[in-house]
């Protein structure tokens, strides 16, 4: 194993933890993999991320074949759809994060929209946020719906499931899932209320200022 597989298999292990002991992910919830040179890290499927043992993590080779550690997530072809669509993805962060999880069940919520401009940080790191429809945990067709979207999401929400975000690094990606948690907490805590967003001229200047996603 090269010394980079083996800091990502580390870094994995104590960002999971982390998630895991600040409430983001509970029981067995979530996955979350790392793009290598040679292939992809994932997490194993049933573990809680707060266990992760790094020699255990679980490696597909670029053709999807499982070759090094315990059977890799369910969500394999979620993950593999955000790789293929975003060559700039290092990393791809799923949970069940509470708040964005009842984002992705609320029935008046925008698909095409639903984290709109409400904060300066969720825009520079999150972007616009798709939600999917609801297909079972593990379905391929998950990768397909990922795949429709051609890359111009790197967040998403899966319909009445919970939410996956892509960055360029495994910390970036952590960072944005966590973003994404507690605008859609602020979200929901404002429903019904008058609320002012961002405006257009707003959200490019801030693209303009600090890149997009
Ligand atoms: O919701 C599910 O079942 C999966 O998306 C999940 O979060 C945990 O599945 P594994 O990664 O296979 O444990
Ligand atoms: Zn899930």
């Amino acid at each position: 194993m090269t010394s980079s597989e083996s800091q990502a298999r580390e870094e994995m292990a104590r960002l999971c933890k982390s998630l895991f002991d600040r409430g983001f992910s509970v029981g067995t919830a979530g996955n979350v993999s790392v793009r290598l040179e040679d292939g992809i890290l994932m997490t194993p499927t049933n573990v809680r991320l707060g266990d992760l043992d790094p020699d255990r993590i679980a490696k597909i080779d670029k053709d999807g074949n499982h070759i090094a550690g315990d059977r890799p997530t369910k969500e394999v072809f979620l993950h593999q759809a955000f790789y293929e669509t975003r060559p700039d993805a290092g990393a791809v962060v799923h949970l069940h994060s509470t708040w964005a999880t009842a984002l992705s069940c609320l029935e008046d919520v925008d698909p095409d929209d639903c984290i709109p401009p409400l904060t300066p940080y969720v825009v520079m790191r999150v972007g616009s946020v798709k939600r999917v429809p609801y297909v079972k945990p593990g379905d391929p067709r998950s990768g397909d719906l990922i795949r429709a979207l051609k890359g111009k999401y790197a967040a998403v929400l899966l319909g009445n499931h919970g939410p996956v975000v892509s960055g360029k690094t495994l910390f970036s990606a952590v960072c944005a899932a966590e973003e994404l948690e507690e605008t859609a907490k602020l979200l929901v805590a404002l429903r019904g209320q008058k609320t002012t967003l961002l405006t257009n001229d707003e959200v490019a200047d801030l693209k303009a200022t600090f890149g997009t996603i």
